[in-house]
């Protein structure tokens, strides 16, 4: 919903053909071995040079990420695997039930993978290319030990030559250098000899103040099998859980820590850290009864202090859906990435299985336009600062073979922050799992040796079907959003992406009940209509398109379903040449207000603008209520602006109204001559568009003439559809200024 879809950009297109036809070519090499291997020291210096000029080359660095035919990560004990060479590898040929021991020779190149060269123990040399871990991380480092599960050789889409790819971080295993599987020929002459735990100890608190914290992990493990006396036992555990902590496996962390805090006496680190471990776990409730204890036998800890007041503000937020969105906006505004410490609140929703299938999300209650439906923090959220994407940052084309699209931005980022956040913290796994993922089937065993499976596969999947392109702040979206007379709520499409596990469970509608808006790596969706209770909420994951419904069905054909709703019939029943006629109406009117380059006309023909819209309603045979008339808002509030300008309140009134009445709404008591004690009221709310913020505002220019007893619930309505389209009205007087009434 709302990413940047290239997939009919020619450009794209082209780069889409070549890396099938490649596949053919491919495939037809599969299980073979490679022919033509270039020697060790060639292979080094190409991959030295390229690293040299890519390092050098500036600006704009538009990559293309392919994601390739789906195989699964490795779910078989390493027991069970034999060793085997680099020439045993075959083209593109998983699961022999084998594995490799690899060390890298050259630094690493970071490209969307992360690439280096890499030699087996017999001096043979190939390329390596790692997908999925971290660009800031320290991986595959000059001299970088691992065992590979279950290698393959790909055929590179730019040269044609092989490299071993990995797509599944959990088929890796980093060997530290004090590991009795590193090759003899590998091993360090001269080997530094660590018996005990204190000297484990050391080399990890060595480690730790470099900030390398794996390594500082594995040496405390090693001192922890090397029965350290209590004391120090206790200590190498809460060294681990710091380290766990530092490298964001707070699952880990607080496994390890939980022992500790069992004791009779907990310490006041065991108690801060467990606190840590459930705050970054979103567990806010039990973060504060931890801090509650810590603060009773510890009441001069600051920072148990300072971390118990942001926990109660957390729950406040979980539990009551209490947020300072004002304080979130401004927060929003100056973070970068914009990824803000608040919480996931549930509102009156429950996700359940939905009558076409799959799952949708369903209100418990009745609730009201504007009511807190959710509030929901990324799973993960990849920023691209939308002025740097313009200007050369660098982003990816993410090229899809399953669903056959390529869209623009963050994507490739985002699945590769959900592969890292679930290697990490595996009890998020079943998140992941209950999303909508196509027909794509995973593993189901979640470890092996110890260690998390993670199925890249099906975070691609997961990402694709659910994946919200995003703005930074909507408040920031609404200001900059100017009101265009063929407008109908254009497409938004952003380079930001996030995963927002619960809101995605929403289904598609043309004619939607909630609305969604951001602020940060927050989502707020709130309801756009008032619905009963065990309803559907509905999200418009695109707007109809002005191109017919046609375009609309093929802008849907990413998730794989047609839309059927009420709308989408209604233009499929009515005749061609009536949608031809609406379509002729719709261009000479955007003709009344625009020149042919597309300026705003300063003398408008407001008798024959009423006409053509009259004209069109006639092209409609439901009534708006069932299906709103889409194309004629936004003509009829242009023209409602232009009576507001011109000193026309009566007629800017009757065209504002319309405005509202075209998309759905039923409002009673705003029609003029207005009756003394009759109050505005909107029975039924309609489609929601940021424009009917304006649309408010021309009423209200307009009743301060003619019926100023409308201007408090004139008011009150324009500040909930603020509310629906920024997600908050705490920020309503900030952006419109105070209105006097
Ligand atoms: C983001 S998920 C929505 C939740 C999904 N139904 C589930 O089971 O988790 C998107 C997928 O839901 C299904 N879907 C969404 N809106 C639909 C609609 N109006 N009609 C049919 N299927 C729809 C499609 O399969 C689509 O790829």
């Amino acid at each position: 919903m709302n990413t940047i879809d290239v997939s009919d950009d020619p450009q794209f297109v082209r780069d889409m053909a070549k890396q099938r036809s490649l596949f053919q070519t491919v495939q037809s090499q599969k299980g073979k071995r490679p022919r033509g291997k270039k020697p060790r020291a060639e292979l080094i210096l190409d991959f030295m040079f390229h690293l040299a000029i890519s390092n050098n080359r500036p600006g704009f660095n538009l990559r293309t990420s392919f994601a390739p035919l789906a195989y699964p990560p490795c779910t078989a004990p390493m027991s069970s695997l034999k060793q085997i060479m680099i020439e045993d590898l075959l083209i593109e040929t998983h699961h022999r039930g084998s594995y490799i021991i690899l060390r890298t020779v050259t630094p690493p190149h970071r490209m969307t993978a992360i690439m280096a060269i890499v030699e087996d123990e017999r001096d043979d040399v190939v390329r390596f290319q790692m997908y999925h871990q971290h660009e800031t991380e320290k991986a595959l480092e000059e001299g970088t030990v691992m065992i590979l599960k279950e290698p393959y050789l790909k055929v590179s889409a730019t040269d044609g030559g092989y490299a071993v790819r990995v797509d599944h971080l959990s088929d890796v295993i980093y060997l530290p250098k004090h590991d009795e599987r590193i090759p003899n020929c590998w091993q360090p002459r001269l080997v530094e000899i660590i018996v005990s735990a204190s000297e484990w100890k050391e080399a990890g608190n060595s480690y730790f103040y470099k900030a390398n914290f794996c390594e500082a992990l594995d040496c405390y493990s090693e001192a922890l099998k090397c029965s350290p006396k209590a004391q120090e036992e206790q200590a190498l555990r809460l060294n681990r859980a710091l380290c766990f902590l530092k490298t964001s496996q707070f699952d880990s962390a607080l496994a390890e820590l939980k022992p500790l805090v069992a004791a009779a006496l907990p310490t006041e680190k065991a108690l801060l850290r467990y606190a840590q471990a459930l705050y970054c776990l979103q567990k806010y409730r039990e973060c504060c009864e931890s801090l509650k204890v810590l603060r009773k036998e510890y009441p001069e800890n600051e920072t148990a202090k300072e971390m118990f007041t942001r926990a109660i503000e957390r729950v406040a937020e979980q539990e009551k859906g209490r947020y300072r969105f004002k304080l979130m906006q401004a927060e929003a505004s100056k973070l970068r990435p914009p990824h803000l410490d608040h919480a996931t609140y549930v509102g009156p929703v429950v996700v359940k299985p939905c009558a076409q299938g799959g799952r949708g999300l369903f209100t418990t209650q009745a609730v009201k336009a504007g009511d807190l439906l959710l509030c929901e923090k990324a799973l993960a959220h990849a920023f691209i600062d939308e002025q740097a994407a313009h200007g050369g940052a660098d982003i990816t084309v993410l090229i899809s073979a399953e669903t056959n699209t390529m869209t623009m931005g963050g994507q490739t980022n985002l699945i590769t922050m959900v592969i890292q956040k679930l290697y990490r913290n595996p009890s998020l796994a079943p998140v992941i799992n209950d999303l909508y993922h196509g027909s794509y089937e995973t593993v189901n065993i979640s470890h092996v040796d110890g260690m998390p499976v993670v199925d890249t596969f099906l975070v691609e999947r997961a990402v694709t079907y659910n994946c919200f392109g995003c703005c930074l702040s909507s408040r920031e979206y609404h200001m900059r959003f100017e009101l265009i007379v063929d407008d109908l709520n254009p497409d938004k499409a952003f380079h930001s992406c996030g995963l927002w596990p619960l809101a995605s469970s929403m289904n598609h509608s043309c004619n939607s009940n909630a609305d969604h808006t951001y602020i940060g790596d927050m989502m707020i969706v709130r309801a756009s209509k008032n619905i009963p209770p065990n309803t559907e909420i509905t999200l418009m994951y695109q707007t109809v398109s002005p191109d017919g419904n046609r375009e609309l069905q093929k802008r849907l054909r990413h998730w794989g379903f047609q839309c059927d709703c009420a709308t989408c019939k209604d233009f499929q029943s009515t005749k061609k040449s009536i949608l031809a006629k609406r379509k002729r109406l719709r261009d000479e009117l955007y003709r009344c207000f625009k020149t042919t380059n597309g300026m705003h006309r300063k003398r408008i023909d407001t008798l024959k603008i009423e006409a053509l819209i009259t004209a069109m309603a006639e092209t409609y045979a439901c009534p708006p209520t069932e299906v709103p008339r889409l194309f004629m808002w936004a003509p009829l509030l242009c023209l409602a602006q232009k009576y507001a300008d011109t000193y026309q309140p009566a007629k800017a009134i009757a065209a504002a109204l319309k405005t509202f009445e075209c998309l759905g709404y039923v409002i009673e008591g705003g029609k003029l001559p207005h009756k003394p004690g009759t109050p505005l009221v909107v029975k039924q709310w309609g489609y929601m568009a940021n424009s009917l913020v304006q649309c408010w505002g021309i009423l209200w220019g307009a009743y301060t003439v003619l019926a100023p007893e409308l201007l408090a619930q004139v008011d009150q309505n324009a500040r909930l559809t603020y509310k629906i389209c920024v997600g908050e009205d705490e920020t309503y007087e900030q952006t419109y200024g105070k209105r006097a009434i």
